[in-house]
Protein backbone atom coordinates (compact mmCIF):
# COMPACT_ATOMS: atom_id res chain seq x y z
CA UNK A 1 0.00 0.00 0.00
CA UNK A 2 2.92 2.66 1.03
CA UNK A 3 4.52 1.81 -2.26
CA UNK A 4 1.40 1.98 -4.13
CA UNK A 5 0.67 5.87 -2.56
CA UNK A 6 4.78 6.62 -3.00
CA UNK A 7 4.65 5.57 -7.08
CA UNK A 8 0.67 7.60 -7.30
CA UNK A 9 2.24 10.45 -5.90
CA UNK A 10 5.39 10.39 -8.50
CA UNK A 11 3.78 9.83 -11.25
CA UNK A 12 1.35 12.79 -10.43
CA UNK A 13 4.46 14.86 -9.57
CA UNK A 14 6.09 14.13 -12.83
CA UNK A 15 2.72 14.47 -14.65
CA UNK A 16 2.59 17.55 -13.40
CA UNK A 17 6.19 19.32 -13.45
CA UNK A 18 6.23 18.40 -17.11
CA UNK A 19 2.90 19.92 -17.88
CA UNK A 20 4.02 23.21 -16.07
CA UNK A 21 7.39 23.25 -17.76
CA UNK A 22 5.72 23.46 -21.18
CA UNK A 23 4.37 26.28 -19.86
CA UNK A 24 7.93 27.75 -20.06
CA UNK A 25 7.54 28.41 -24.33
CA UNK A 26 6.65 31.77 -23.71
CA UNK A 27 9.01 32.57 -20.79
CA UNK A 28 11.99 30.94 -22.62
CA UNK A 29 11.38 33.75 -25.87
CA UNK A 30 11.22 36.52 -23.63
CA UNK A 31 7.43 36.98 -24.63
CA UNK A 32 5.02 37.85 -21.49
CA UNK A 33 1.89 35.92 -20.78
CA UNK A 34 -0.78 35.83 -17.97
CA UNK A 35 -0.31 32.73 -15.10
CA UNK A 36 -1.73 29.73 -16.36
CA UNK A 37 -3.78 26.61 -14.87
CA UNK A 38 -2.88 23.61 -15.53
CA UNK A 39 -4.13 21.50 -18.12
CA UNK A 40 -6.33 24.03 -19.74
CA UNK A 41 -3.56 27.34 -20.09
CA UNK A 42 -5.51 30.24 -20.33
CA UNK A 43 -8.37 29.31 -21.31
CA UNK A 44 -9.68 27.22 -17.76
CA UNK A 45 -12.95 30.34 -17.38
CA UNK A 46 -14.54 29.61 -20.93
CA UNK A 47 -14.29 25.32 -20.22
CA UNK A 48 -17.22 26.47 -17.49
CA UNK A 49 -18.91 29.36 -19.65
CA UNK A 50 -17.61 31.73 -16.74
CA UNK A 51 -16.08 34.22 -19.53
CA UNK A 52 -16.08 33.39 -23.47
CA UNK A 53 -12.80 33.04 -25.16
CA UNK A 54 -13.08 36.87 -26.68
CA UNK A 55 -13.52 37.95 -23.02
CA UNK A 56 -10.36 36.05 -21.96
CA UNK A 57 -8.39 37.65 -24.99
CA UNK A 58 -9.75 41.26 -23.89
CA UNK A 59 -8.59 41.09 -20.26
CA UNK A 60 -5.16 39.89 -21.44
CA UNK A 61 -4.74 42.77 -23.85
CA UNK A 62 -6.43 44.76 -21.09
CA UNK A 63 -3.51 43.75 -18.83
CA UNK A 64 -0.35 43.77 -20.69
CA UNK A 65 -0.46 47.75 -22.11
CA UNK A 66 3.68 48.06 -22.17
CA UNK A 67 3.67 44.76 -24.78
CA UNK A 68 3.11 45.04 -28.90
CA UNK A 69 2.03 41.51 -28.27
CA UNK A 70 1.06 39.02 -25.28
CA UNK A 71 1.87 34.98 -24.81
CA UNK A 72 -0.87 32.59 -24.08
CA UNK A 73 -1.33 29.35 -23.91
CA UNK A 74 -4.72 27.98 -26.13
CA UNK A 75 -5.13 25.00 -23.61
CA UNK A 76 -1.49 23.55 -24.32
CA UNK A 77 -0.91 25.51 -27.24
CA UNK A 78 1.07 28.84 -26.87
CA UNK A 79 -0.23 31.31 -28.69
CA UNK A 80 -0.09 34.96 -29.30
CA UNK A 81 -2.42 38.09 -28.82
CA UNK A 82 -1.73 41.15 -30.73
CA UNK A 83 -1.99 44.31 -29.17
CA UNK A 84 0.09 46.67 -31.99
CA UNK A 85 -2.15 47.71 -35.02
CA UNK A 86 1.14 48.06 -37.17
CA UNK A 87 1.20 44.15 -36.52
CA UNK A 88 -1.77 43.32 -36.77
CA UNK A 89 -1.29 45.12 -40.43
CA UNK A 90 1.86 42.80 -40.80
CA UNK A 91 -0.39 39.78 -40.29
CA UNK A 92 -3.63 40.34 -42.01
CA UNK A 93 -2.14 42.16 -45.43
CA UNK A 94 2.14 43.12 -45.58
CA UNK A 95 2.80 39.24 -44.30
CA UNK A 96 -0.33 37.25 -45.54
CA UNK A 97 1.39 34.71 -47.11
CA UNK A 98 2.92 33.94 -43.04
CA UNK A 99 -0.79 33.68 -41.61
CA UNK A 100 -3.19 33.39 -44.61
CA UNK A 101 -4.86 30.24 -42.37
CA UNK A 102 -7.61 30.91 -40.21
CA UNK A 103 -7.18 28.38 -36.98
CA UNK A 104 -10.01 26.05 -37.55
CA UNK A 105 -9.73 22.48 -38.27
CA UNK A 106 -12.10 20.94 -40.24
CA UNK A 107 -12.39 17.33 -41.35
CA UNK A 108 -13.23 17.23 -44.69
CA UNK A 109 -14.82 13.60 -44.84
CA UNK A 110 -16.86 14.64 -41.66
CA UNK A 111 -18.18 17.92 -42.85
CA UNK A 112 -18.02 18.11 -46.98
CA UNK A 113 -20.57 21.00 -47.27
CA UNK A 114 -18.32 22.90 -45.41
CA UNK A 115 -14.52 21.77 -47.37
CA UNK A 116 -14.55 24.94 -49.77
CA UNK A 117 -16.03 27.42 -47.90
CA UNK A 118 -13.55 29.82 -48.08
CA UNK A 119 -12.97 30.73 -44.03
CA UNK A 120 -11.96 27.47 -43.42
CA UNK A 121 -9.59 26.74 -46.15
CA UNK A 122 -6.43 27.81 -47.27
CA UNK A 123 -3.14 27.74 -49.80
CA UNK A 124 -4.49 27.32 -53.48
CA UNK A 125 -7.84 25.78 -52.55
CA UNK A 126 -8.65 29.52 -50.79
CA UNK A 127 -7.40 31.24 -53.88
CA UNK A 128 -9.21 29.06 -56.33
CA UNK A 129 -12.78 29.61 -54.18
CA UNK A 130 -12.23 33.00 -53.15
CA UNK A 131 -11.99 34.05 -57.34
CA UNK A 132 -14.93 32.10 -57.97
CA UNK A 133 -17.31 34.07 -55.56
CA UNK A 134 -15.91 37.12 -55.55
CA UNK A 135 -17.64 38.35 -58.98
CA UNK A 136 -20.94 37.25 -57.03
CA UNK A 137 -20.45 40.00 -53.92
CA UNK A 138 -19.70 43.46 -56.04
CA UNK A 139 -21.96 46.16 -55.88
CA UNK A 140 -22.81 45.57 -59.11
CA UNK A 141 -23.78 42.30 -58.07
CA UNK A 142 -25.45 43.08 -54.95
CA UNK A 143 -27.80 45.76 -56.39
CA UNK A 144 -30.18 43.67 -58.33
CA UNK A 145 -30.86 42.00 -55.25
CA UNK A 146 -32.29 45.14 -53.38
CA UNK A 147 -36.08 44.83 -54.35
CA UNK A 148 -35.76 41.09 -53.03
CA UNK A 149 -34.32 42.65 -49.93
CA UNK A 150 -36.79 45.65 -49.59
CA UNK A 151 -39.86 42.49 -50.38
CA UNK A 152 -38.75 41.15 -46.69
CA UNK A 153 -38.32 44.82 -45.44
CA UNK A 154 -42.21 44.62 -46.57
CA UNK A 155 -43.24 41.60 -44.35
CA UNK A 156 -40.62 43.03 -41.57
CA UNK A 157 -43.20 46.34 -41.14
CA UNK A 158 -46.29 44.07 -41.84
CA UNK A 159 -45.29 41.65 -38.81
CA UNK A 160 -44.00 44.61 -36.09
CA UNK A 161 -47.76 46.34 -36.59
CA UNK A 162 -49.22 43.54 -35.95
CA UNK A 163 -47.04 41.90 -32.82
CA UNK A 164 -47.08 43.23 -29.63
CA UNK A 165 -49.90 45.56 -28.89
CA UNK A 166 -49.32 45.08 -25.36
CA UNK A 167 -45.72 46.42 -25.13
CA UNK A 168 -44.24 43.83 -23.51
CA UNK A 169 -41.39 43.98 -25.95
CA UNK A 170 -40.20 42.36 -28.62
CA UNK A 171 -36.78 40.52 -28.71
CA UNK A 172 -34.53 42.58 -31.58
CA UNK A 173 -31.57 39.43 -32.26
CA UNK A 174 -34.59 37.02 -32.94
CA UNK A 175 -36.68 39.77 -35.12
CA UNK A 176 -33.45 40.46 -36.90
CA UNK A 177 -32.63 36.71 -37.48
CA UNK A 178 -36.48 36.43 -39.16
CA UNK A 179 -35.39 39.46 -41.58
CA UNK A 180 -31.69 37.85 -42.70
CA UNK A 181 -33.29 34.04 -42.81
CA UNK A 182 -35.75 35.42 -45.15
CA UNK A 183 -33.64 38.10 -47.11
CA UNK A 184 -31.10 35.03 -47.80
CA UNK A 185 -33.20 32.60 -48.73
CA UNK A 186 -34.50 34.68 -51.30
CA UNK A 187 -31.66 36.25 -52.63
CA UNK A 188 -29.66 32.74 -52.57
CA UNK A 189 -31.90 30.43 -53.54
CA UNK A 190 -35.05 32.35 -54.64
CA UNK A 191 -37.13 30.41 -52.05
CA UNK A 192 -39.79 32.24 -49.86
CA UNK A 193 -38.68 31.10 -45.95
CA UNK A 194 -41.86 33.09 -44.16
CA UNK A 195 -40.15 34.01 -41.43
CA UNK A 196 -42.69 36.21 -39.98
CA UNK A 197 -45.63 34.56 -40.86
CA UNK A 198 -44.78 30.59 -39.33
CA UNK A 199 -42.54 30.07 -36.67
CA UNK A 200 -41.51 27.06 -37.64
CA UNK A 201 -40.91 25.84 -41.34
CA UNK A 202 -38.56 23.80 -42.58
CA UNK A 203 -35.90 26.06 -44.31
CA UNK A 204 -35.80 28.13 -41.33
CA UNK A 205 -35.69 24.76 -38.68
CA UNK A 206 -32.62 22.92 -40.94
CA UNK A 207 -31.47 26.42 -41.71
CA UNK A 208 -31.00 26.61 -37.62
CA UNK A 209 -29.72 23.37 -37.56
CA UNK A 210 -26.40 24.70 -38.73
CA UNK A 211 -25.40 27.71 -36.70
CA UNK A 212 -28.58 29.51 -35.20
CA UNK A 213 -27.28 29.93 -31.10
CA UNK A 214 -28.58 27.11 -28.74
CA UNK A 215 -26.75 25.71 -25.78
CA UNK A 216 -25.54 22.81 -27.83
CA UNK A 217 -24.57 24.44 -30.99
CA UNK A 218 -22.50 26.75 -28.77
CA UNK A 219 -20.85 23.33 -27.00
CA UNK A 220 -20.06 22.39 -30.50
CA UNK A 221 -18.62 25.43 -31.88
CA UNK A 222 -16.69 25.85 -28.65
CA UNK A 223 -14.99 22.43 -29.34
CA UNK A 224 -14.75 23.31 -32.31
CA UNK A 225 -12.81 26.26 -32.10
CA UNK A 226 -10.86 25.81 -28.85
CA UNK A 227 -10.27 21.46 -28.95
CA UNK A 228 -10.44 21.03 -32.60
CA UNK A 229 -8.78 17.72 -32.24
CA UNK A 230 -11.14 17.09 -29.38
CA UNK A 231 -14.37 17.68 -31.96
CA UNK A 232 -12.78 15.66 -34.55
CA UNK A 233 -12.33 12.68 -32.27
CA UNK A 234 -16.11 13.31 -31.45
CA UNK A 235 -17.16 13.39 -35.36
CA UNK A 236 -17.95 16.87 -34.72
CA UNK A 237 -19.52 19.14 -37.62
CA UNK A 238 -20.85 22.52 -38.58
CA UNK A 239 -23.79 21.25 -40.74
CA UNK A 240 -25.48 18.11 -39.56
CA UNK A 241 -26.58 15.10 -42.16
CA UNK A 242 -30.24 16.35 -42.24
CA UNK A 243 -29.66 19.50 -42.87
CA UNK A 244 -27.17 19.34 -45.67
CA UNK A 245 -29.28 16.60 -47.25
CA UNK A 246 -32.36 19.05 -47.12
CA UNK A 247 -29.83 22.03 -48.75
CA UNK A 248 -28.92 19.05 -51.26
CA UNK A 249 -32.22 18.60 -51.63
CA UNK A 250 -33.17 22.46 -52.46
CA UNK A 251 -30.22 23.33 -54.67
CA UNK A 252 -31.25 19.88 -57.02
CA UNK A 253 -34.56 20.76 -57.54
CA UNK A 254 -34.42 24.52 -58.08
CA UNK A 255 -31.51 24.09 -60.76
CA UNK A 256 -33.72 21.64 -62.20
CA UNK A 257 -36.97 23.41 -62.21
CA UNK A 258 -34.88 26.65 -63.72
CA UNK A 259 -33.22 24.97 -66.33
CA UNK A 260 -36.31 22.86 -67.60
CA UNK A 261 -38.24 26.10 -67.77
CA UNK A 262 -35.66 28.16 -68.57
CA UNK A 263 -35.80 30.47 -65.52
CA UNK A 264 -33.19 32.89 -65.28
CA UNK A 265 -33.58 35.06 -61.49
CA UNK A 266 -30.93 37.60 -60.46
CA UNK A 267 -29.70 35.58 -57.36
CA UNK A 268 -26.55 33.87 -56.07
CA UNK A 269 -28.24 30.75 -56.93
CA UNK A 270 -28.18 31.75 -60.76
CA UNK A 271 -24.32 32.79 -60.28
CA UNK A 272 -23.85 29.67 -59.53
CA UNK A 273 -25.35 28.45 -62.23
CA UNK A 274 -23.06 30.76 -64.62
CA UNK A 275 -19.83 28.97 -63.39
CA UNK A 276 -21.07 25.57 -63.83
CA UNK A 277 -21.69 26.37 -67.73
CA UNK A 278 -18.26 28.44 -67.87
CA UNK A 279 -16.62 25.45 -65.98
CA UNK A 280 -18.18 22.25 -67.08
CA UNK A 281 -20.86 20.14 -64.81
CA UNK A 282 -17.33 17.62 -63.96
CA UNK A 283 -15.43 20.56 -62.52
CA UNK A 284 -18.68 22.18 -60.80
CA UNK A 285 -21.09 20.74 -59.31
CA UNK A 286 -24.05 20.93 -58.16
CA UNK A 287 -22.68 19.54 -54.59
CA UNK A 288 -20.24 22.50 -55.43
CA UNK A 289 -23.26 24.70 -55.42
CA UNK A 290 -24.55 23.45 -52.64
CA UNK A 291 -21.38 24.32 -50.49
CA UNK A 292 -21.11 27.37 -51.62
CA UNK A 293 -24.77 28.03 -50.67
CA UNK A 294 -24.79 26.17 -47.42
CA UNK A 295 -21.94 29.32 -47.32
CA UNK A 296 -23.58 32.07 -48.10
CA UNK A 297 -26.12 31.12 -45.17
CA UNK A 298 -23.34 30.23 -42.24
CA UNK A 299 -21.19 33.28 -43.48
CA UNK A 300 -24.21 35.75 -43.54
CA UNK A 301 -27.17 34.96 -41.18
CA UNK A 302 -26.00 34.80 -37.86
CA UNK A 303 -23.43 37.74 -38.30
CA UNK A 304 -26.22 40.30 -39.99
CA UNK A 305 -28.78 38.86 -37.40
CA UNK A 306 -26.37 40.85 -34.43
CA UNK A 307 -25.31 43.87 -36.14
CA UNK A 308 -28.74 44.33 -37.43
CA UNK A 309 -29.84 43.83 -33.66
CA UNK A 310 -27.10 45.95 -31.96
CA UNK A 311 -28.22 48.88 -34.66
CA UNK A 312 -31.53 48.81 -33.20
CA UNK A 313 -30.58 48.60 -29.76
CA UNK A 314 -28.52 52.12 -30.55
CA UNK A 315 -31.03 53.47 -32.49
CA UNK A 316 -33.34 53.30 -29.37
CA UNK A 317 -30.80 53.71 -26.58
CA UNK A 318 -30.15 57.32 -28.49
CA UNK A 319 -33.17 58.85 -29.31
CA UNK A 320 -31.52 62.07 -30.94
CA UNK A 321 -29.50 60.22 -33.46
CA UNK A 322 -32.87 57.98 -34.58
CA UNK A 323 -34.36 61.48 -35.16
CA UNK A 324 -31.34 62.92 -36.89
CA UNK A 325 -31.70 58.96 -38.95
CA UNK A 326 -35.36 60.06 -39.44
CA UNK A 327 -34.55 63.12 -40.99
CA UNK A 328 -31.80 62.10 -43.42
CA UNK A 329 -34.62 59.62 -44.54
CA UNK A 330 -37.02 62.11 -45.23
CA UNK A 331 -35.19 63.85 -47.21
CA UNK A 332 -33.78 61.45 -49.11
CA UNK A 333 -37.33 60.37 -49.96
CA UNK A 334 -38.35 63.93 -50.81
CA UNK A 335 -35.11 64.02 -53.41
CA UNK A 336 -35.33 60.65 -54.95
CA UNK A 337 -38.90 59.36 -53.98
CA UNK A 338 -37.60 56.19 -52.88
CA UNK A 339 -35.08 53.90 -51.98
CA UNK A 340 -32.41 51.98 -53.84
CA UNK A 341 -28.81 50.09 -53.11
CA UNK A 342 -26.86 53.27 -53.85
CA UNK A 343 -28.99 55.40 -51.92
CA UNK A 344 -28.45 53.80 -48.77
CA UNK A 345 -25.13 53.28 -49.69
CA UNK A 346 -24.58 57.12 -50.08
CA UNK A 347 -26.54 57.97 -46.40
CA UNK A 348 -23.67 59.67 -44.70
CA UNK A 349 -25.20 59.66 -41.52
CA UNK A 350 -26.97 56.38 -41.49
CA UNK A 351 -23.36 54.95 -42.79
CA UNK A 352 -21.87 57.03 -39.74
CA UNK A 353 -24.28 55.41 -37.29
CA UNK A 354 -23.49 51.94 -38.30
CA UNK A 355 -20.04 52.51 -38.44
CA UNK A 356 -19.89 53.18 -34.87
CA UNK A 357 -22.54 50.50 -33.88
CA UNK A 358 -19.93 47.75 -35.40
CA UNK A 359 -17.05 49.77 -34.18
CA UNK A 360 -18.92 48.83 -30.39
CA UNK A 361 -20.90 45.00 -31.50
CA UNK A 362 -18.37 44.10 -33.83
CA UNK A 363 -20.46 40.36 -34.64
CA UNK A 364 -16.75 38.82 -34.20
CA UNK A 365 -14.69 40.10 -30.74
CA UNK A 366 -11.75 38.32 -32.28
CA UNK A 367 -10.39 36.86 -35.18
CA UNK A 368 -8.01 34.16 -34.82
CA UNK A 369 -5.09 33.12 -37.47
CA UNK A 370 -2.66 30.16 -37.51
CA UNK A 371 1.48 30.77 -38.44
CA UNK A 372 1.78 28.59 -41.51
CA UNK A 373 5.57 29.47 -42.36
CA UNK A 374 8.20 30.46 -39.84
CA UNK A 375 8.57 34.24 -39.22
CA UNK A 376 9.77 36.56 -37.14
CA UNK A 377 8.30 39.47 -34.81
CA UNK A 378 10.17 42.61 -33.27
CA UNK A 379 10.73 42.11 -29.56
CA UNK A 380 7.29 42.57 -27.14
CA UNK A 381 8.92 45.92 -25.65
CA UNK A 382 10.76 46.86 -28.59
CA UNK A 383 14.00 46.11 -27.02
CA UNK A 384 16.15 42.98 -26.90
CA UNK A 385 15.90 40.07 -29.74
CA UNK A 386 13.53 38.87 -31.87
CA UNK A 387 11.12 36.25 -31.43
CA UNK A 388 10.72 33.81 -33.68
CA UNK A 389 6.94 32.21 -34.52
CA UNK A 390 7.11 28.90 -35.15
CA UNK A 391 3.87 27.23 -37.72
CA UNK A 392 0.78 26.31 -36.15
CA UNK A 393 1.47 29.02 -33.37
CA UNK A 394 -2.35 30.80 -33.14
CA UNK A 395 -2.67 34.75 -33.79
CA UNK A 396 -5.72 36.44 -32.12
CA UNK A 397 -6.62 39.72 -33.93
CA UNK A 398 -8.32 41.23 -30.75
CA UNK A 399 -11.52 43.07 -32.55
CA UNK A 400 -13.02 44.08 -30.03
CA UNK A 401 -10.26 44.75 -27.99
CA UNK A 402 -8.95 47.52 -30.95
CA UNK A 403 -12.20 48.87 -31.10
CA UNK A 404 -12.61 49.76 -27.23
CA UNK A 405 -8.93 50.95 -26.78
CA UNK A 406 -8.85 54.60 -25.51
CA UNK A 407 -5.64 55.64 -27.06
CA UNK A 408 -7.25 55.04 -30.49
CA UNK A 409 -11.33 55.49 -29.58
CA UNK A 410 -11.50 58.17 -26.57
CA UNK A 411 -14.38 57.45 -24.26
CA UNK A 412 -15.20 53.87 -25.93
CA UNK A 413 -18.21 53.75 -24.23
CA UNK A 414 -20.08 56.22 -25.43
CA UNK A 415 -21.90 55.88 -28.64
CA UNK A 416 -20.23 58.67 -31.20
CA UNK A 417 -21.33 58.64 -34.93
CA UNK A 418 -18.81 61.89 -35.45
CA UNK A 419 -16.31 59.23 -35.02
CA UNK A 420 -16.84 58.66 -38.41
CA UNK A 421 -17.29 61.76 -40.33
CA UNK A 422 -14.93 61.62 -42.96
CA UNK A 423 -12.40 64.25 -41.70
CA UNK A 424 -12.42 62.06 -38.27
CA UNK A 425 -12.11 58.69 -40.27
CA UNK A 426 -9.01 59.78 -41.64
CA UNK A 427 -7.50 60.53 -38.26
CA UNK A 428 -8.07 56.62 -37.41
CA UNK A 429 -4.99 54.67 -36.57
CA UNK A 430 -4.53 51.87 -39.49
CA UNK A 431 -5.33 48.86 -38.33
CA UNK A 432 -7.57 49.33 -35.08
CA UNK A 433 -10.81 49.15 -36.92
CA UNK A 434 -12.18 45.67 -38.80
CA UNK A 435 -15.60 44.54 -38.07
CA UNK A 436 -15.25 42.76 -41.53
CA UNK A 437 -11.64 41.83 -40.44
CA UNK A 438 -8.78 43.29 -43.30
CA UNK A 439 -6.07 42.14 -46.03
CA UNK A 440 -7.22 39.43 -48.66
CA UNK A 441 -9.11 37.11 -46.38
CA UNK A 442 -11.39 40.52 -45.85
CA UNK A 443 -15.14 39.68 -45.31
CA UNK A 444 -16.43 38.68 -48.71
CA UNK A 445 -20.23 39.54 -47.75
CA UNK A 446 -19.32 43.40 -46.38
CA UNK A 447 -21.74 45.15 -48.94
CA UNK A 448 -24.37 42.45 -48.94
CA UNK A 449 -24.80 42.46 -45.30
CA UNK A 450 -24.54 46.35 -45.26
CA UNK A 451 -26.76 46.18 -47.99
CA UNK A 452 -29.33 44.09 -45.72
CA UNK A 453 -29.11 46.14 -42.73
CA UNK A 454 -29.26 49.44 -43.82
CA UNK A 455 -32.29 48.21 -45.67
CA UNK A 456 -34.13 47.12 -42.65
CA UNK A 457 -32.78 50.35 -40.51
CA UNK A 458 -34.13 52.60 -43.20
CA UNK A 459 -37.59 50.95 -42.73
CA UNK A 460 -37.93 50.26 -39.68
CA UNK A 461 -37.08 54.04 -38.80
CA UNK A 462 -39.76 55.27 -41.53
CA UNK A 463 -41.84 53.15 -39.89
CA UNK A 464 -41.67 52.92 -35.96
CA UNK A 465 -39.83 54.70 -33.08
CA UNK A 466 -37.70 52.02 -31.58
CA UNK A 467 -37.53 52.53 -27.42
CA UNK A 468 -35.75 50.12 -25.49
CA UNK A 469 -37.95 48.11 -23.09
CA UNK A 470 -37.54 47.79 -19.40
CA UNK A 471 -36.93 43.90 -19.85
CA UNK A 472 -33.43 44.70 -21.68
CA UNK A 473 -30.77 44.68 -19.14
CA UNK A 474 -28.48 47.90 -19.62
CA UNK A 475 -25.66 48.80 -20.11
CA UNK A 476 -25.10 45.81 -22.49
CA UNK A 477 -23.42 42.53 -21.37
CA UNK A 478 -21.60 40.13 -23.14
CA UNK A 479 -23.25 36.31 -22.99
CA UNK A 480 -20.42 34.53 -22.07
CA UNK A 481 -22.01 31.37 -23.47
CA UNK A 482 -22.53 32.45 -27.49
CA UNK A 483 -19.57 32.44 -29.88
CA UNK A 484 -20.76 35.38 -31.62
CA UNK A 485 -21.80 38.88 -29.55
CA UNK A 486 -24.32 38.21 -27.77
CA UNK A 487 -26.47 40.24 -25.08
CA UNK A 488 -26.89 38.69 -22.25
CA UNK A 489 -30.76 38.30 -21.10
CA UNK A 490 -31.53 40.02 -24.91
CA UNK A 491 -32.00 43.05 -26.34
CA UNK A 492 -35.78 43.99 -25.70
CA UNK A 493 -37.56 46.66 -27.85
CA UNK A 494 -41.11 48.42 -28.09
CA UNK A 495 -41.70 49.75 -31.74
CA UNK A 496 -44.08 52.39 -31.81
CA UNK A 497 -46.18 53.20 -35.25
CA UNK A 498 -45.09 56.57 -36.47
CA UNK A 499 -48.29 58.86 -37.46
CA UNK A 500 -48.48 59.65 -40.56
CA UNK A 501 -48.44 63.44 -41.09
C1 LIG B 1 -22.57 42.21 -40.77
C2 LIG B 1 -22.37 40.96 -41.10
C3 LIG B 1 -21.02 40.34 -41.25
C4 LIG B 1 -19.89 40.50 -40.50
C5 LIG B 1 -19.70 41.41 -39.29
C6 LIG B 1 -18.87 39.63 -41.07
C7 LIG B 1 -17.57 39.54 -40.59
C8 LIG B 1 -16.62 38.69 -41.12
C9 LIG B 1 -15.30 38.50 -40.56
C10 LIG B 1 -14.75 39.22 -39.32
C11 LIG B 1 -14.67 37.58 -41.33
C12 LIG B 1 -13.27 37.01 -41.08
C13 LIG B 1 -12.27 37.46 -42.09
C14 LIG B 1 -10.92 36.88 -41.81
O1 LIG B 1 -10.77 35.66 -41.67
O2 LIG B 1 -9.94 37.64 -41.72
C15 LIG B 1 -15.58 37.20 -42.39
C16 LIG B 1 -15.27 36.30 -43.38
C17 LIG B 1 -16.16 35.94 -44.36
N1 LIG B 1 -17.44 36.41 -44.55
FE1 LIG B 1 -18.40 37.77 -43.42
N2 LIG B 1 -19.40 38.97 -42.14
C18 LIG B 1 -20.71 39.37 -42.30
C19 LIG B 1 -21.60 38.96 -43.24
C20 LIG B 1 -21.31 38.13 -44.29
C21 LIG B 1 -22.22 37.75 -45.34
C22 LIG B 1 -23.65 38.26 -45.48
C23 LIG B 1 -21.55 36.88 -46.15
C24 LIG B 1 -22.01 36.17 -47.40
C25 LIG B 1 -23.21 36.10 -47.80
C26 LIG B 1 -20.21 36.72 -45.62
C27 LIG B 1 -19.24 35.93 -46.17
C28 LIG B 1 -17.97 35.77 -45.65
C29 LIG B 1 -16.98 34.86 -46.20
C30 LIG B 1 -17.16 33.96 -47.43
C31 LIG B 1 -15.85 34.96 -45.39
C32 LIG B 1 -14.53 34.22 -45.57
C33 LIG B 1 -13.60 35.06 -46.42
C34 LIG B 1 -12.25 34.41 -46.66
O3 LIG B 1 -11.72 33.77 -45.76
O4 LIG B 1 -11.76 34.54 -47.79
N3 LIG B 1 -20.10 37.49 -44.50
N4 LIG B 1 -16.75 37.89 -42.24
Amino acid sequence: MYVLCVLFITVGACIYYLLKTHYSYWKEKGVPNPPVSVVFGNLSESITFKKSLGQIYHEIYQKYTDFSYVGFYKMRTPGIILRDPELVREVLIKSFNYFQANDLKIDDSNDPLVAKNPFFIHGDKWKHNRSLLSPSFTSKMVKPLFPLMEAVCQDLIKYLEETDPDKKGIEAKELAQRFTMDVVASCAVGLKADSFKYENTEFRTMAERILSPSFFTNLKLYFLFALPSFAKFLKLKFVPDDAADYFRKIVNQTITYREENNIVRNDFLNNMQNIKLSLGKDLFTNEDITIHLVGFFMDGFETSSVVLSHALYELAANPKYQETLKREIDEVLDNCGKFDYYTLRDMDFLNRFLDESLRMHPADMFISKVCTETFTFPPPTGKGADVVIEPKTPIIIPIHSLHYDPQYYPDPEVFDPDRFTKENKAKHVKGTYMPFSDGPRICLGQKFALGQIRAAMVHIVSNFEIRVNKRTIQPLQIDPTSTLVAAKGGIWLDFHKRKKL
